[in-house]
Order: structure tokens, then sequence, then C-alpha cells
């Protein structure tokens, strides 16, 4: 069809948009579902199959390593297949990676399916953005955007809440495993109906085109100011600080403050949970008042102390939680405390940063400007998790030494000292005569 006769035929009706946002949303959901669904069942692995942190944390790394890797040809791939084709292709490998997982305890295997999951997860993130701006742009994007980031991470939520409603499962580290591949499943029947109703609607509606992906070419990366990089490094240290903490939180919960899984699933849920609702209120509320960087170096601040009070500060008094599809437990107010607040920061700062890329590079190297945070992101994401399984292994972590948990929780500080200090360096930039409208509600300083 050409461009003409594209023009010529009505956009997607509501209907047609909204059903095209849940497909690819629940597609989501199985992706993030199976990224988390590992955290769960460290502890199982340790125990019933002897892995050591640092083969947890190689496999946790695996994924990361790919992600680098595909990112550099996943736009090729969208592009030349088209969304459609590629979402599904990416969800079937999210598919075989999950059974891959599930199917044995040998070391090399479940690190071979990590790897794969990596394969497949990151361009689908990166596929599903390309379908929501074709189905939603000039109408309501960022909200369709907000509505996707909310279900995928009801999918991480789900994964820890599985410790609830699927507890018999948790007698052995695999049929939690079976039960993501299955979930990932979902993710790819999903994929296959939006195939089947873009392919139905094509010729019927202007789908327009989204933008050509910007590639990501390392040649012109000089040319982003100093604000970008400072988001980059604080993009880069804030999810290399989140992801790690969560793939190990609920072992480490158990281990060192002593829950059963059940309690230490829900307490780990309350991250994605908090995120789940307060991620779109940050949201507006930063349009409306701008101070973005303010915002990032808030978020960066109240960070800071969270790994010291979960490792020295004394539990208090047990409290009381409920949450839907996981029940009720009674958790020490200081670990609730530490997770709500992280959880607000898990809220803030992904609202705000990501967005605020959009400010600050032209918009025809915004898809370049984006895989380049994302391909750093996950270098982070990579190493971290093998310096924390480095510590908790030298340091002879385990329930009769929970003080073995200390270094990592430090090293945690440091990064979060870190995102701090970038934050800093990007409120000073644009407070200053070079700023790019960040402090300003519409991005731009008021005439
Ligand atoms: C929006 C952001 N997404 C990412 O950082 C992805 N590159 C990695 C997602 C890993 C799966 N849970 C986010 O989730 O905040």
């Amino acid at each position: 069809m050409t461009d003409t006769t594209a023009h010529a035929l009505p956009r997607p009706s509501p209907a047609q948009r909204w059903l095209a946002l849940i497909l690819v949303s629940v597609a989501m959901f199985g992706n993030y579902y199976v990224y988390d669904a590992f955290g769960p069942v460290v502890d199982l692995l340790r125990e019933q199959e002897g892995f050591s942190y640092d083969q947890i944390s190689m496999i946790f790394s695996a994924y990361s390593v790919a992600a680098v890797l595909v990112l550099l040809v996943g736009g090729y791939v969208i592009d030349r297949w088209g969304t459609k084709r590629a979402i599904t292709l990416f969800a079937v490998i999210c598919l075989a990676a999950a059974a891959l997982m599930a199917s044995t305890a040998r070391f090399e295997t479940m690190l071979a399916g990590r790897f794969l999951l990596g394969l497949g997860a990151e361009p689908l993130i990166v596929a599903a953005t390309a379908v929501l701006a074709k189905w939603f742009k000039g109408k309501e994007l960022s909200f369709a955007f907000g509505i996707n980031l909310s279900i995928a991470r009801l999918g991480s939520a789900s994964a820890d809440w599985s410790t609830s409603f699927a507890s018999p499962l948790y007698a052995n580290w695999q049929d939690p495993l079976w039960l993501a591949t299955g979930v990932a499943a979902v993710g790819v029947t999903a994929a296959m109906l939006y195939w089947t109703t873009e392919s139905r609607l094509e010729g019927r509606v202007n789908l327009g085109q989204a933008d050509a992906t910007d590639r990501l070419e390392l040649k012109g990366m000089y040319a982003f100011s100093a604000s970008y990089w400072y988001i980059v490094g604080l993009c880069v240290v804030f999810y290399a600080t989140v992801f790690p903490f969560r793939a190990f939180a609920i072992d480490y919960f158990q281990q060192a403050h002593g829950l059963d899984r059940e309690t230490a699933g829900m307490l780990s849920s309350l991250l994605p949970v908090a995120a789940i609702v307060v991620t779109p209120l940050f949201g507006l509320w930063v349009d409306r008042v701008g101070r973005r960087s303010l915002f990032m170096a808030v978020g960066s601040l109240a960070m800071l102390p969270l790994f010291v009070l979960v490792t020295y500060a004394p539990p208090g008094p047990d409290i009381g939680i409920w949450i839907p599809f996981a029940g009720s437990a009674q958790v020490p107010l200081t670990l609730l405390l530490v997770m709500l607040m992280l959880g607000g920061v898990f809220s803030l700062i992904p609202a705000v940063m990501w967005p605020s890329v959009a400010y600050i590079v032209r918009e025809n190297r915004l898809g370049a400007a984006y895989s380049m945070m994302t391909l750093c992101q996950q270098i982070g994401v990579a190493l971290v998790p093998l310096a924390v399984g480095r510590f908790n292994t030298a340091f002879a972590a385990g329930p009769g030494n929970p003080a073995g948990y200390a270094p990592g929780m430090w090293f945690y500080t440091a990064l979060a000292g870190l995102g701090l200090a970038f934050s800093w360096l990007l409120w000073r930039a644009e407070s200053g005569p070079g700023a790019h409208g960040l402090e300003y509600s519409s991005g731009r300083k008021p005439e």
C-alpha cells in the first residue's frame, strides 16, 4: 500500500487501539514474569541443587550480556520483519528460554536459558514500544506507555506472589519455573493474537508508520550533551542497584531476616506493586511542575540510606499487611518501610528519567539515545550481581551468618551514592545557562 492510500484510510478506532494495547501488554506481562520468576527459587537452587551465589549471579547476569549483544541488532530484525512478526518471534524466544531453564538444574543449561531470555526479552520491549507508537501516535501515547509498563510490572509482582498463590509448587525449584513457562506461553498467544489483529486491519485502517528504528551507531554518540550522559550514569547505577537487589531479595529476606518464602515474596512484591500505582501519578505530577532533575536527585537521596537501614536497623514490631492475590502476612516494620521507600524511588526515578531524555536529545536521535542508555544499563546490571555474588560467597553469607550480606549491601549503598552524584551533576547543569528545560513543566524556559 502506498503512503497516499494509507492516509486515505481512517485511523484505528479507540476499541481497536485498546485491543492492540492489551495484547501487547499481556506479551510484556509474560516477559516480566519470566524475568522475575528466577528470584523466588534462588534458595531452592542453593539448597536442593548446591548452586553457589557466584553461579546464581552468573545466571542472572547472562540475561544482560545477551541484552547488550542483541540491542545492537534488534532494530534491524524489527525493521526487516515488521513489528507483528518480530513481537511473536521474540515472545517465542522467551518461551523457549523459560522451558530451557525449567528443564534441568545443570548450571550450563540454566546459563544458556537465561542468555536466551535476554535475546528475546529486550528486543520484545523495543518491539512493544514500536507497536504502541504505531497505534497511539498523536493519541494518548504517554498514557498507553504508562499502562503498558504497569501491566508489565504486574508480571513482576505476580512472580513474587506466586510464592503464595502457587506455594505447593515451591516444594522444588523446578515447578515454579514450569509455571513461568506456562505464563510465557500466554504471552506468545497474546503476541500471535496481536499478529492476527494487525493483519486483519491492514488495508482497512491507517496504522501509519512507526518512525524507522533509529539504529544504534556508536559514531555520533559524542554529540550527546553532558546532561544526557549524567542521565545515562544515573540509569546505570540505579538499575544496577534495584534489579540485582530484587533478584536476591526473596532469598535475602529468608536467610538474613528469617522470613518464610511467602512473606519474603509479598515483601519483595511491594516494589513493583508500588510502581504499578505510583509511577503514572509521578508522571502526571512532573509533567505539571517540571523540576525533573531535582526530582531525580531527591529520589537518589532517598535511596542512599535504605541498604544500610535494612542491614543494621532493629527490625521493630511486626506489622500486618494484606496484598490481593497473595494474602496477608506479618512483616517487621523496618523492612516494610524500607521496601515502601524503595518502591517510591522505583516509581519516581523511572517516571522522570526515561521521558527526560526526550527533552535533551533531538527527536531524530531519540532511538539511538534510548538504545545506548539501555545498553549501558544492561552492562551495569550484568556486572553488579557478579560482584554481589562474590561478596556473599567471600563473606560466607547465609542463615548462620547474616552479617555476611553486609558487604553486598554496602556495595549497593556506594552505587546509590554514585547515583546521587550523577543526579547532582545533572541538576547543576540544568540550573545553568546550557540547560535543556528539564526544570520547566513545558520543557522550555517561559519567555
Ligand atoms: C522501563 C524499564 N525497562 C527496562 O529497564 C528494561 N530494559 C529491562 C526490563 C527487565 C525486565 N524486568 C523498567 O522496567 O523500569
